[in-house]
């Protein structure tokens, strides 16, 4: 770090502390990088205190009493129906530290990396200006690297009375203290899916409103149907082609209403958009280095923002819109880390498929674990993207439910899994789980899909008896004939 009139200058700075923004900071850090990270809110970002992980603090124990219901002989041991939510409202507290981030800021200290509290934005190539909570602003200049790591906010349409209804956004979903008597969730990705049912084990009555078919549209169709089928099992009125057109909220303390496209309307104690991200870039200086504010910012596989010249600009996470979820923006953040590095080193860090300074699983091997009941888990595309891509595909559907593992895990096991495989190649290009904790099958798929393992020799990978993964055997068998 060096001062040159006001301005602190260091050899990479951050904008935005969140998962990936840390992981930036501590790659370049750790190549010996004098490295600072700006943050506006709290260390750890959304994922820490409203998104990933209180979240899964909500779902979590809803999902143990069922895996013990599940299983005759533990059934009979469990007394009560439900979760106490009281009891699950201050776990999910504990797991995001009250929402406090001292344990995050000392990990940055310890990590050597410095923290600038406050708004960062771009002010000019290599320069990030930072109005700190004081309203003072703190200039900084960046001697090999800038990287945006600014993350995403919800979007709430903006239909009739959408402010007088006051919604819930993810944040609020996962920061409520108490349990809604009737909850309204708008949209059915990943988000509302999730947050029915983790409300509804809860204790909420919940009516899941989705304007297409089925929930998780960009996955496996049957994933959809069956988390569908598991949240109506599980009490949800799960409504396909539903499209809310307005809302009023008379009184602040009374319940709202949604007027519903079909001309009906629904009443509710408190109402949640999960209707998708917008990038954190509306406020971000992008126009001092030529680019669009508000825009997602469109990255090479190094994680370079194009059209910048010179280089110095990265962005890593959900603001490059590649894949919005916390693993793979840290996957990112390393990637980015490792390229910084090296430039700064005056190497070239060139972009080649699988190497150290290119993301190529961002194209190839997604994976990700949806925490419903059944739990959703997928890696690579779907037989409909994969054929949309022009590979000539066959998709392996199995009964997840007739391996004998799965019927000694829970009684009564409904699942399916399917595998996708590029003929051409004889390699696996995607695989998707639905089942009870159906997330621990998946690395295997991301394994096989990333190391482009050939089917001849996954027939040599032999799964345990009496478990799960005895699937791979079936469905490889089931490819075989
Ligand atoms: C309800 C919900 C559940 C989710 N569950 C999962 C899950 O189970 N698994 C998963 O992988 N993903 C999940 N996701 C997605 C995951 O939260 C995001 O992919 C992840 O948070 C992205 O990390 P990020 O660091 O890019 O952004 P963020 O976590 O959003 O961090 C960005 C940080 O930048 C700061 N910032 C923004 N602008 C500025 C500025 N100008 N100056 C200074 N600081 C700034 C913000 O305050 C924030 O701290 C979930 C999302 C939601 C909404
Ligand atoms: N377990 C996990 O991995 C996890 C959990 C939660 C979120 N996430 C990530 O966070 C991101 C955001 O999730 P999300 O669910 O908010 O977004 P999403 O884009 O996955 O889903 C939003 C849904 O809302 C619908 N929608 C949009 N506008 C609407 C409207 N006016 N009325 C009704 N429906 C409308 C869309 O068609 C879409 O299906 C996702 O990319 C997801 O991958 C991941």
């Amino acid at each position: 770090m060096s001062t040159s009139s006001d301005t602190v200058t260091y050899d990479v700075i951050v904008i935005g502390a969140g998962p990936v923004g840390e992981n930036v900071a501590d790659r370049a850090r750790a190549a010996g990088l004098t490295t600072a990270i700006v943050e506006s809110e709290l260390v750890g970002g959304d994922c820490s205190y409203w998104a990933c992980v209180p979240s899964k603090a909500l779902l979590r124990p809803a999902a143990a009493l069922e895996a013990a219901r599940s299983v005759g002989g533990a059934r009979e041991a469990v007394a009560r129906p439900r979760p106490d939510a009281a009891a699950v409202l201050a776990r999910r507290d504990g797991f995001v530290s009250d929402w406090k981030d001292d344990g995050q800021v000392s990990w940055l200290e310890s990590a050597g990396i410095e923290l600038v509290r406050g708004h960062g934005r771009l002010a000019g190539p290599r320069r990030v200006d930072v109005t700190t909570p004081d309203g003072a602003t703190r200039p900084m200049a960046a001697r090999h690297a800038v990287a945006v790591c600014t993350g995403s906010a919800a979007v709430v349409p903006g239909l009739p009375g959408v402010e007088e209804a006051r919604p819930w956004t993810p944040r609020e979903a996962t920061g409520a203290r108490e349990v809604p008597g009737r909850l309204a969730v708008v949209g059915g990705g990943v988000v509302g899916a999730e947050m029915a049912a983790a409300w509804s084990a809860l204790g909420s009555r919940v009516t899941l409103l989705m304007r297409g078919e089925r929930p998780l549209p960009r996955m496996e169709p049957f994933a959809g149907d069956l988390v569908a089928e598991g949240l109506a099992a599980r009490g949800v009125d799960v409504r396909p082609g539903a499209s809310v057109t307005a809302l009023r909220r008379p009184s602040p303390e009374g319940p709202v209403t949604l007027a519903l496209e079909d001309g009906s309307e629904l009443e509710a104690d408190e109402v949640l958009f999960a209707t998708g991200r917008r990038p954190r870039t509306a406020d971000l200086g992008l126009e001092t280095v030529g680019l669009e504010s508000g825009s997602w910012l469109e990255v090479d596989d190094s994680l370079r923002v194009r059209g910048v010249a010179g280089g110095w600009l990265y962005c890593a996470g959900d603001v490059n819109r590649r894949a919005l979820l916390t693993h793979q923006g840290k996957y990112q953040a390393r990637i980015a880390g490792a390229a910084i590095a090296a430039r700064a080193r005056g190497e070239a860090a060139t972009e080649t498929p699988w190497g150290p300074y290119s993301a190529t699983a961002d194209h190839a091997a997604v994976p990700q674990v949806v925490f419903t009941e059944p739990e959703v888990a997928s890696v690579g595309l779907t037989a409909e993207a994969a054929e949309g891509a022009g590979l000539r595909v066959r998709a392996v559907d199995y009964d997840l439910g007739s391996v004998s593992g799965a019927a000694l895990f829970a009684d009564g096991y409904r699942g399916r899994a399917r595998m996708v495989v590029d003929e051409d190649r004889g390699r696996l290009v995607g695989a998707t789980f639905v089942g009870p904790q159906a997330g621990e099958l998946l690395h295997a798929a991301t394994i096989a899909v990333v190391g482009e393992v050939a089917l001849e020799r996954l027939w040599h990978a032999v799964p345990s008896f009496p478990t799960v993964s005895e699937i791979w055997l079936r469905l490889l068998e089931t490819y075989r004939g």
